[in-house]
């Protein structure tokens, strides 16, 4: 008897790999929009599942369900909703939960309604008990969101893309193509809910930003450049993703060293002697703390927040200082994503170049401020400070 179609056993094979590590007996979730992507995944899952459970003495090895999220942001959502629900069931997933959401929050209706979509999938794994939720997205999706990146000036860390793993969270379907879903929906005789909103008429400039990328961004830059752009940008995600992972872990030990000196500074008594400006005009001399008086009213920083050694910071590369500067703005309270390059540049400057300017106000409200050869991260105080 022929096997399944080659799209078919690949998206079977990304969903087994994904699950290597769940441990038998455990409840794994699809995330369901009724989209192609993730019915595929559905399809795929319902069949890890099944099989696991025949090589296992009878007791089921995984046992996959499926949640349903309702954003309510367009009529007709929850018949949707209930049709991608009843799609699960029939595939075999146990339990499908539909789960109705208010996605009117801050930051534009797209960021709204992802957030408390994520926020949903975890509260839902968190009262079912499942080891992992899978995600359908695709290649094309992870291309999309680095062309993104590229246009917006992020990153490595924000062109790295998608993570395959974080947390519970699995994207199997990251290596297949949106095609790719498609062909498997159709080969199990599926019928994906198209979301009209993914494809906008061309030119309309009130589409989500996402979708107009995907319609007409895309096709222009394979037609220009060739076809295997989205392929490129999915391995450029792949590429900075290491490097970015290799600087963030430079970066924390960096922030523990910094902050062990300081605190090693603390118990001797104050430095006092780093933190006179150095000549003036020459705020861009790196690294070089002034000559040694410091006035003698300047205490060392106390209280709250994060607190480092500046010598130690500048003699790090500036790439993992200023990463580990942007970690430990984020320890002292500052959203990571409110974080701007100018705010990192300026905590750097009073790293690198200090000329006696004063502190940083960074998002928060966060504080950094330097003195006595020391750098302090803080939440503002009421009387702001
Ligand atoms: N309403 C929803 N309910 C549950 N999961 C969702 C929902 N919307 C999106 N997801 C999950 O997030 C993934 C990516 O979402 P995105 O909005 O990019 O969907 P998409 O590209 O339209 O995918 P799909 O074809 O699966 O709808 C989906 O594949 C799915 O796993």
């Amino acid at each position: 008897m022929a096997g399944p179609a080659p799209v078919v056993a690949a998206a079977r094979t990304a969903v087994a790999r994904a699950l290597d590590d769940v441990p038998a007996g455990s409840l794994v979730l699809v995330a369901c929009s009724g989209g192609a992507d993730s019915l595929a995944l559905a399809a795929a899952t319902a069949f890890v599942a099944e099989r696991s459970s025949r090589g296992s003495r009878g007791s089921r090895a995984l046992r996959a369900g499926a949640v349903v999220v309702d954003h309510g942001l367009q009529p007709g959502s929850a018949d949707v909703a209930a049709a991608a629900a009843v799609t699960c069931r029939v595939l075999g997933l146990d339990p499908v939960e539909v789960v109705r959401v208010d996605a009117g929050g801050p930051g534009g209706p797209e960021a709204a309604a992802r957030d408390v979509r994520y926020a949903a999938l975890a509260a839902t794994a968190q009262r079912l008990g499942a080891a992992a939720v899978l995600l359908g997205h695709t290649l094309d999706d992870q291309a999309e969101g680095v062309l993104l990146g590229l246009a917006r000036g992020s990153g490595a860390r924000s062109l790295a893309g998608m993570a395959a793993r974080r947390d519970l969270l699995r994207r199997p379907f990251l290596g297949l193509r949106r095609a790719d879903t498609e062909a498997v929906c159709a080969a199990h005789g599926l019928t994906p809910w198209h979301d009209p909103t993914n494809t906008p008429a061309p030119g309309d400039r009130a589409a989500p930003v996402r979708s107009r990328v995907r319609g007409e961004a895309l096709p222009v830059l394979e037609d220009v450049l060739g076809p295997g752009v989205a392929v490129a940008l999915a391995r450029t995600a792949a590429l900075l993703r290491e490097d970015a992972d290799a600087l963030d872990a430079l970066a924390a030990e960096l922030l523990a060293e910094a902050a062990l000196a300081a605190a090693d500074a603390s118990a001797t008594g104050p430095a006092g002697d780093a933190d006179a400006p150095g000549p003036a005009g020459d705020a861009d001399t790196p690294g070089t703390p002034g000559p040694a008086d410091a006035p003698a009213t300047e205490q060392p920083p106390a209280g709250p927040g994060v607190v480092l050694d500046v010598t130690t910071l500048a003699r790090a590369l500036p790439a993992v200082r200023r990463r580990a500067l942007r970690q430990a703005a984020a320890r002292a309270g500052s959203p990571p994503g409110s974080l701007t390059r100018a705010h990192v540049l300026a905590v750097d400057a009073l790293v690198t170049a200090w000329h006696g300017q004063g502190p940083a106000d960074l998002p928060g409200p966060v504080v950094a401020s330097r003195a006595c050869g020391r750098l302090r991260l803080h939440p503002r105080t009421h009387e702001g400070e």
